[in-house]
């Protein structure tokens, strides 16, 4: 079942929370909903859940105009941050309950309650009550009673966030699979940039009260549409320099590059996003333009901090361990998979696996 936003926007008196977002989201797609703590990921969530009110805009939910229809008949399922489980009742009646009130034949119910339960490593706690349980264990209650419900479509709520990272990562997997071989359209909040790269086919990016883009993972990743989104995903963060700096300090060593920036590009100040596995370290060369000022050993890289000689301060990323002492001089370049951004830090420009520039590539060109 697709769901659809158009223009959906919302305030409470007069704080504007959401402005005009839309969407179109497909049957069976798993679908992201990212942005920091307050940009109204749970608004959004709650207004199609039917839980509360939509300021102007049309929601539609299987082509249906839904508005108005209360939650009940949206046939949808919602799995929230704070369990919302029945205190009173233990964990397969918690499970079962949606499927009894629906008065479905209790064989049936047992079987996907069961079925649930194991799904989520729960079956041994089925007789237990909630607040006989961990916190990441009742969130599996909660994942399993959505889990159970024939809902097409469900709408999650940061649900793994009370888990510890092994089960995290591990129900993360369980959820695509599930989504996947139930054909669930998924809409799912989450301020975790792992979880939505990872799991989801499209992501939307929310901040500042509107959509800042809407993509799948690579798309996000590979092509920002803003500064925001480039530094909201990636770890370690993106590096943000100033073109003109970049070029003075020798960081992009291309000659061709230069010169297409400077004629593709009218006149103005942009911005350089690099990500650290893409920027290079040399410690060896004769020409130096860095200083080795912070040096992380993370396992399988090392994050190299590094003050350029005009002051400002880049991220590199390399494989394995590094045996330099800080102060260290090195050259750090840029050759290839860099994104210019314009002074209202929107993306103007891709350069992507180091292919060069050229009337080939005017479509890489974004207008801002
Ligand atoms: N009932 C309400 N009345 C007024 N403002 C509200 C109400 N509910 C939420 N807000 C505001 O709306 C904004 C968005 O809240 P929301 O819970 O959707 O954010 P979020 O992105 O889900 O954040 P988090 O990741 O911290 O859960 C916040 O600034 C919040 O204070």
């Amino acid at each position: 079942m697709s769901i659809e936003l158009q223009e959906i926007t919302k305030s409470y008196a007069d704080n504007l929370i959401l402005r005009d977002v839309s969407v179109q989201i497909q049957t069976g797609e798993f679908f992201a909903i990212v942005g920091p703590s307050g940009c109204g990921k749970s608004t959004l969530l709650r207004m199609i859940a039917g839980l509360i009110p939509i300021s102007a805009g049309v929601l539609k939910i299987d082509q249906q105009v839904a508005n108005q229809l209360p939650p009940q008949q949206r046939k949808l399922t919602m799995v929230f941050q704070n369990y919302a489980l029945f205190p009173f009742l233990n964990v397969r009646d918690n499970v079962a309950f949606g499927l009894k009130a629906r008065k479905l034949n209790p064989i049936k119910i047992e079987r996907r309650v069961s079925e649930a339960l194991k799904l989520v490593n729960l079956s041994e706690f089925a007789e237990r009550k909630p607040r006989e349980l961990s916190g990441g264990q009742r969130q599996r209650v909660a994942l399993a009673r959505a889990i159970a419900s024939d809902a097409k479509i469900c709408l999650m709520d940061e649900p793994l966030s009370n888990l510890d990272a092994q089960l995290r990562g591990k129900m993360r997997s369980e959820i695509r699979e599930l989504q996947q071989r139930l054909g669930l359209t998924l809409i799912y909040v989450t301020h975790d940039q792992i979880e939505a790269m990872t799991m989801a086919d499209r992501i939307m990016v929310l901040n500042d009260q509107q959509v800042q883009q809407i993509g799948t993972p690579t798309e996000i990743y590979q092509r920002p549409q803003n500064t925001f989104v480039a530094g909201f995903f990636g770890t370690p963060r993106i590096n943000l320099l100033s073109v003109q700096h970049a070029v003075a300090a020798d960081l992009i060593v291309d000659e061709y590059l230069k010169v297409a920036l400077k004629d593709n590009l009218p006149a103005g100040n942009y911005y350089l996003g690099i990500r650290p596995n893409d920027l290079q370290a040399d410690f060896t060369s004769p020409t130096t333009n860095a200083a080795l000022r912070n040096l992380e050993y993370l396992g399988t890289q090392s994050v190299i901090h590094a003050q350029l000689d005009n002051d400002q301060l880049v991220r590199i990323t390399v494989d394995g361990k590094l045996d330099v002492g800080l102060n260290q001089r090195l050259l750090v370049t840029a050759r290839q998979n860099f994104i210019i951004f314009n002074d209202k830090q929107q993306a103007v420009l891709f350069a992507e696996g180091g292919e060069q520039f050229g009337a080939s590539n005017q479509q890489q060109f974004q207008q801002a």
